[in-house]
């Protein structure tokens, strides 16, 4: 082993727990990860186990620091990378969770959502939150558990009950059940949080009937959050936001107008907008990016809910893959021009289109349709959906795009990246590492210690490979066009 001392970054992800060590020249130099139970009780319901978020946390921490002979002394600090909005309530007395976590993707809160625009709320919520009305987000879900476990709110009500996103969950347990504390980045994605005032808000806590006792405190993404013990030794966690955040961080997107799309279970494009919050008109949603230096910064998002879990599916489900790596040389074999769509709504349509009632849907079957060529249907989808995202990111003048930084774990598929850069018109630039949601919460971590100095780390970024639009305006024109009639017919397909 090369450096003495490290950062070690959680990324708690939608299907995988990873631990990735990362070195003083802001190099991964090794990564443990585990896959954990997607739990579907019914249709539209996406639950995870909080107790096995925990362990597999747990188990890939410590397996990286075993495997690589590490002594828990040259672990400077941890930094904390999660999924978004999945909530967990808990017993703070006994420490279990009243319920499974309910997950970002699950849809048993449309009801809720719909009787909040029934009775006008979008204006209010948009402006104080950022976000539109919609089951994806954190209060929804709460509101559900309190509603629906016997006795609940009253034991909230009383003080015993805690709520966190993945972060204060995890935090919650590894700082010995002690620190009951989240960033602003992942406050923002609660659908409580005025991100104008920087408070819990007083009137969206009485809508969704929430005690202000479960919530937690609020924090600097990169800053001290409290102490892990790990095997005798104090190690502070000094980073942590939402994952999406953390990738815009890790990617270096530090000045306004910078932008970066992350393929992994969802897909996440993601623009720095300043220390100013943007509020779109096209679908997109405002959020925190991270709070760094007492200063908060802004971004806009466009959330895209079913990216590489339509991958899964193909594998998983339809079994027309063995591996995701699979896809890519399945889908450059085809070369025809009779286009399939696969929309991939499993979980509805995010941004722009905001629908929790769409419905996944495949379209131009013809009798010699196979699966191959659902396969690439299914990647291209991808890409047709972050092209969505994009023409919404366009606002004015200034927010041109003509080039994409990426990440997460689709982006490895070269076929994946050359259609993207082509349906786009637009480079796609994909770093030598595909980690920078761990590296991001390595930096606000390794930051707040004084590991590295202002943005030193992001000099060691180096550029895999740049893939180059190479497809005539005339063709990239139709395909699109097709995609749009096929999103269009798959919306609003039914609410059960
Ligand atoms: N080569 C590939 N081609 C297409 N999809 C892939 C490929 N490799 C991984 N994926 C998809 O990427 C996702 C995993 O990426 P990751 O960034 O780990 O996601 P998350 O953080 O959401 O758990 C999975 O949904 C998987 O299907
Ligand atoms: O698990 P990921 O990396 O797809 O990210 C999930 C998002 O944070 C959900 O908002």
């Amino acid at each position: 082993m090369k450096s003495d001392e490290f950062i070690i970054a959680l990324d708690q992800g939608t299907t995988n727990s990873r631990a990735l060590l990362v070195n003083k020249n802001a190099k991964v130099e090794a990564i443990a990860k585990k896959e954990f139970k997607q739990i579907y009780p019914k249709p539209g319901w996406v639950e995870h186990d909080p107790l096995e978020i925990l362990e597999t946390q747990k188990e890939v921490l410590h397996r990286l620091i075993d495997k690589n002979n590490i002594h828990s002394t040259q672990i400077k600090a941890i930094g904390i990378a999660n999924q978004r909005e999945t909530t967990v309530l808990w017993n703070k007395n006994t420490g279990k969770p009243v319920y499974n976590a309910i997950v970002w993707q699950d849809k048993r809160t449309t009801s809720i959502c719909e009787d909040l625009k029934k009775k006008q709320w979008q204006e209010y919520i948009k402006r104080t939150t950022g976000l539109p009305i919609d089951s994806y987000f954190s209060a929804p879900k709460i509101k559900w558990i309190l509603d629906n476990v016997k006795g609940l709110r009253e034991e909230a009500e009383n003080g015993n009950i805690l709520f966190g996103t993945i972060d204060t969950w995890l935090l919650w347990n590894l700082s010995g059940r002690n620190i009951h504390a989240t960033d602003y980045s992942n406050a923002s994605r609660t659908m409580l949080f005025d991100i104008n005032n920087l408070t819990w808000d007083e009137k969206l806590l009485s809508v969704f009937q929430i005690p202000k006792s479960i919530l937690p405190e609020i924090k600097q993404s990169s800053g001290f959050f409290g102490n892990i013990i790990l095997n005798g030794i104090e190690i502070p966690v000094s980073g942590i936001a939402g994952d999406q955040q953390a990738s815009l961080f890790g990617h270096g997107c530090l000045k306004k107008g910078m932008v970066k799309n992350t393929y992994g279970t969802g897909c996440f494009m993601v623009m720095n907008t300043g220390e100013k919050p943007i509020f779109s008109k096209s679908g997109l949603l405002t959020t925190i990016a991270w709070g760094l230096n007492g200063k908060i910064f802004y971004a806009l998002e466009g959330s895209v809910f079913i990216a590489g879990a339509a991958i899964q599916w193909l594998r998983d489900d339809l079994g027309f893959i063995k591996s995701s790596g699979e896809s890519e040389e399945i889908a450059s074999s085809i070369k025809e021009n009779n286009p399939v769509y696969v929309v991939p709504a499993f979980a509805g349509l995010g941004a722009p289109y905001w629908d929790m009632y769409s419905k996944g849907a495949i379209f131009g079957l013809t009798r010699g349709t196979g699966k191959n060529h659902i396969i690439k249907a299914t990647l291209d989808s991808l890409a047709y959906q972050t092209k969505d995202v994009l023409e919404a990111m366009q606002i004015d003048a200034s927010f041109q795009i003509t080039s994409l930084k990426v990440d997460g774990g689709a982006s490895s598929n070269n076929y994946l990246m050359q259609f993207q850069a082509d349906i786009l018109n637009a480079t796609v630039v994909r770093p030598k590492t595909i980690e920078l949601t761990a590296l991001g919460a390595a930096f606000l971590a390794g930051l707040a210690i004084g590991f590295w100095k202002k943005s030193e780390f992001f000099e060691n970024l180096e550029t895999e490979r740049v893939f180059v639009p190479d497809m005539a305006d005339s063709k990239r024109e139709y395909l699109y066009e097709g995609w749009q009639r096929s999103v269009t017919a798959s919306m609003n397909w039914s609410k059960q």
